[in-house]
């Protein structure tokens, strides 16, 4: 499917930042970018030397042509010079979100100061964002400068970064990401805030060390920008914003005298260049002083699994169980999602005991507590189960741990536990579980294997059948988790036998 994008923007002349940017960072994930020029700057590595706002004429005149034939998925809004250009491209977005089938979503990047220390906007501009341009914006994404500028809160500390966003909110931004770029808080590190919906989390990364940052905050909004347009959900869209400028920004070169721009360097596929999930527990939690749940039973870095966990069956009873072990299975979760049911404790036992008896690896949904006490291969939590769980004890026990992913928040999240394996789900639509808004579809899949499995064996599940198996498999992920392609095959053991096969024969 195409996607398109359209930068609201101004056109950089050194070629860094602004419009140019917004062309190289869409390219890199293939969205096509369509142009609406607000202004035609005069810089180079060294400043700014004129601003030439566009007349809003000249503007309505790209918005018309762009809305008759070329409708955006979402706008990203960056350099508006004046109030006029502010109240004109406020009016706009109104009418687009009234009337598209599909209203457009808004990303708003707001350009107050170039890297130079250069102003970019006229003086009087602030009150006219907040008024008009605010409470259509979908995710903000200021850094600290220009959440000072539009808020007023000065950032010392995290208190202070919650206070700035929810400031934000009150103007109408729907989500709110804070750049802890210009921060260096703690010493050394980049530490970001995101607020959307009732959610809110913390990630960080070592700062990169280069003056070569020209560019950097249009080039995240419209990698962000690209990856709402292709449906990821915004913290998604962040993560891998944030590492395409951590790549971009190592590989970054002088061009002129002064500060080079940021370099664009395609897909992140670098799991170093990925931000941290900040959890309390963490050194960076305690850094930012993070106030610990009152149970607290982190733990990371869990046993690891003998050999491949190979074609995986998901199953909901111990008689499963049994017959995918006879069957050749190699690995086998029961997961038994009714807690009331009367021989839970017998059934996980009997499981349990199966695994034994035929050299295998089961593992435990959810009951941890069971499966440490009747001695498990293994436990499988969801992302809601690791903060229930007693993961020391967990660990303590030996028992491997799955962790559910659904994303690349989830996995960063999963990540620092080091667990035993990462499932990524749902691949495909599933009528197993209510997996509504979590598809996350073979393209992704095809990002988070090469990430995640120099660390750990992958699995993927959802939606896998035989016809899709080969597939699957081809992205180079270990293991494919099944629960209907078993046990709603009219011939299990073949359905057992065509899965491994095809697990092995692709390219
Ligand atoms: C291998 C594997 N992957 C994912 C899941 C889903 O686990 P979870 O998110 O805990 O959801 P429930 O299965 O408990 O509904 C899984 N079970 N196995
Ligand atoms: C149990 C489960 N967990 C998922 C996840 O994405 O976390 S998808 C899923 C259901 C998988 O069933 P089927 O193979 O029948 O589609
Ligand atoms: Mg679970």
């Amino acid at each position: 499917m195409s996607h398109i994008v359209w930068s609201i923007a101004g056109s950089d002349s050194g070629g860094g930042a602004g419009i140019q940017a917004d062309l190289k960072a869409t390219q890199s994930f293939n969205v096509h970018c369509c142009t609406v020029i607000t202004a035609l700057t005069a810089q180079n590595s060294l400043g700014v030397e004129a601003l030439n706002p566009v007349s809003t004429t000249v503007i309505e005149s790209q918005l018309t042509a762009l809305s008759q034939d070329m409708p955006a998925t979402v706008i990203k809004i960056g350099m508006l010079a004046n109030v006029q250009q502010i109240q004109l491209i406020a009016e706009h977005l109104t009418h687009y979100k009234a009337t598209w089938v599909t209203p457009p979503i808004v990303v708003y990047d707001p350009v107050a100061i170039a890297t130079s220390g250069d102003a970019l906007t006229e003086e009087d501009t602030v009150d006219a964002l907040k008024t008009h341009l605010l409470p259509l914006v979908d995710v903000i994404t200021p850094n600290t400068h220009e959440t000072q500028l539009l808020t007023g809160v000065y950032l010392i500390g995290p208190e202070a970064v919650k206070e700035a966003a929810a400031r934000l909110r009150e103007f109408g931004a729907k989500s709110v990401i804070i750049k802890g770029g210009h921060w260096d808080y703690p010493k050394g590190y980049c530490i970001d805030y995101g607020v959307e919906a009732d959610t809110e989390y913390w990630l960080g990364n070592e700062k990169i060390q280069t003056p070569h940052s020209h560019g950097t905050g249009c080039s995240l909004s419209s990698v962000m920008a690209s990856c709402i347009a292709k449906g990821y959900p915004f913290k998604d869209a962040f993560i891998l914003g944030k590492a395409y400028i951590n790549a971009g920004l190592k590989a970054a070169i002088r061009y002129g005298e002064g500060v080079g721009p940021v370099a664009h360097t395609g897909f992140p596929v670098t799991l170093n260049d990925y931000p941290q999930v900040v959890e309390a527990g963490s050194w960076l939690a305690d850094e930012l002083e993070f106030t610990l749940p009152e149970e607290f039973n982190f733990a990371a870095g869990f046993a690891s699994i003998d050999d491949l966990i190979g074609l995986y069956a998901v199953v909901d009873s111990a008689n499963w169980v049994e017959k995918c072990l006879a069957m050749g299975v190699d690995t086998v979760q029961l997961r038994i999602k009714d807690s009331e049911q009367a021989n839970l404790e017998a059934e996980i036992q009997t499981a349990i005991a199966l695994g034994q008896k035929y050299g295998a690896k089961v593992f435990i949904n959810d009951y941890w507590q069971l499966a440490i006490k009747h001695g498990a291969y293994g436990i499988h939590l969801g992302q809601e189960d690791i903060d229930k769980a007693n993961l020391a004890a967990i660990q303590e026990a030996g028992l491997r741990l799955g962790i559910s992913t659904h994303g690349f928040y989830e996995m960063l999240r999963a990540h620092n536990y080091r667990p035993s394996y990462l499932a990524f789900g749902a691949i495909y639509p599933t009528t197993t579980k209510d997996m509504t808004g979590q598809i996350q579809g073979l393209e992704k899949l095809t990002h988070f294997v090469p990430l995640m499995e120099p660390v750990y064996p992958t699995v993927a599940i959802g939606g896998i059948d035989l016809s899709r198996a080969q597939e699957v498999a081809a992205t180079g992920v270990s293991s494919i988790a099944v629960v209907r392609a078993i046990t709603e095959a009219q011939d299990p053991q073949q359905a057992v036998l065509e899965l491994k096969q095809a697990m092995t024969q692709h390219d």
